[in-house]
């Protein structure tokens, strides 16, 4: 399976980032990608005013252009996320996924708000103006299962677990960590993530910006195994990596850690679907 990740700038104007979109989906053709994925909040600069701004129904004008794209190069799109109003007028950061006719196959609204205060540091509060999901997001597709969520989402290992739980030998991992948390953990984090659940994992960035909130970057994919098989620096790009499927298997056979596990003694409890 052969995978692109774009680390795209994320311009002020929503319909340049996904005209952006596709001049790299053209750019990257012949490449003949399987799966392409890009940051969070890609088509909005990451600020909690901007999301009821720039938020959209399902279905809306960014949606149908995922979708056309998706369908116009074949490949699964994992758009990234973008704000999404639902009919109460509640506002998500949600991410969707479309498969090579440009159908959804996978919807995820990220379940834990990125509220923090560090000292100092950086204080963000995307409750100001975000609701929670409030379901863990695993799809289907001919390579099997995948498991999709949210930048900060990530950080809660029970969810990880609970998607490979679900049967997902991937999780997609649209993100923006910043300058303080993203040198501290994130690659600790994406590897962990993969190294406990025998899985790949890709966690994809927006790319630095000089002013506003200011992405880490970093957009990388790391192996069942661990470790990292490739990393971005801050600017814009891409990287376009294969992955073996079948590697996934050898790992978990090879060292039995989710088989291993007591669950006569411990066990992790889904409480909803
Ligand atoms: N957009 C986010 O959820 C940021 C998460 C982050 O930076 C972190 O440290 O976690």
């Amino acid at each position: 399976m052969r995978i692109a990740q774009l680390q795209t700038h994320t311009y002020q104007e929503k319909k340049k980032n996904i005209e952006e979109l596709g001049k790299y989906l053209e750019r990257i053709q012949n490449e003949k990608v399987d799966l392409v994925t890009v940051g969070e909040m890609f088509t909005c600069p990451y600020n909690t005013r901007n999301f009821p701004v720039y938020a959209e129904p399902e279905g809306g004008e960014s949606w149908k252009e995922f979708s056309r794209l998706a369908a116009k190069y074949q490949i699964y799109l994992s758009a990234g996320t973008i704000p999404e109003v639902d009919e109460e007028g509640r506002i998500y950061n949600t991410a969707y996924v479309f498969d090579r006719s440009g159908k959804q196959i996978g919807k995820h609204r990220k379940m834990h708000l990125f509220d923090i205060n560090i000292e100092g540091g950086l204080r963000f509060k995307e409750s100001d103006t975000l609701s929670a999901g409030d379901e863990c997001t695993v799809f289907d597709t001919e390579f099997g299962k995948m498991g999709l969520c949210i930048c900060f989402d990530f950080r809660f290992p029970e969810l990880s677990r609970l998607m490979v739980q679900r049967g997902a030998g991937i999780i997609l991992v649209p993100a923006a960590f910043n300058m303080i948390t993203g040198p501290a953990h994130w690659d600790i984090m994406f590897q962990s993530r993969a190294l406990d659940n025998q899985c790949y994992v890709m966690g994809t960035s927006a790319a630095r910006e000089s002013s506003g909130y200011i992405a880490w970057g970093h957009t990388l994919l790391v192996s069942p195994w661990g470790n990292i098989i490739q990393e971005m620096d801050e600017k814009e790009g891409y990287i376009i990596n294969d992955i073996d499927l079948d590697y996934i298997d050898k790992v978990r056979r090879e060292l039995p850690l989710l088989a291993g596990r007591r669950e006569d003694i411990y066990r992790l409890q889904e409480l909803k679907n």
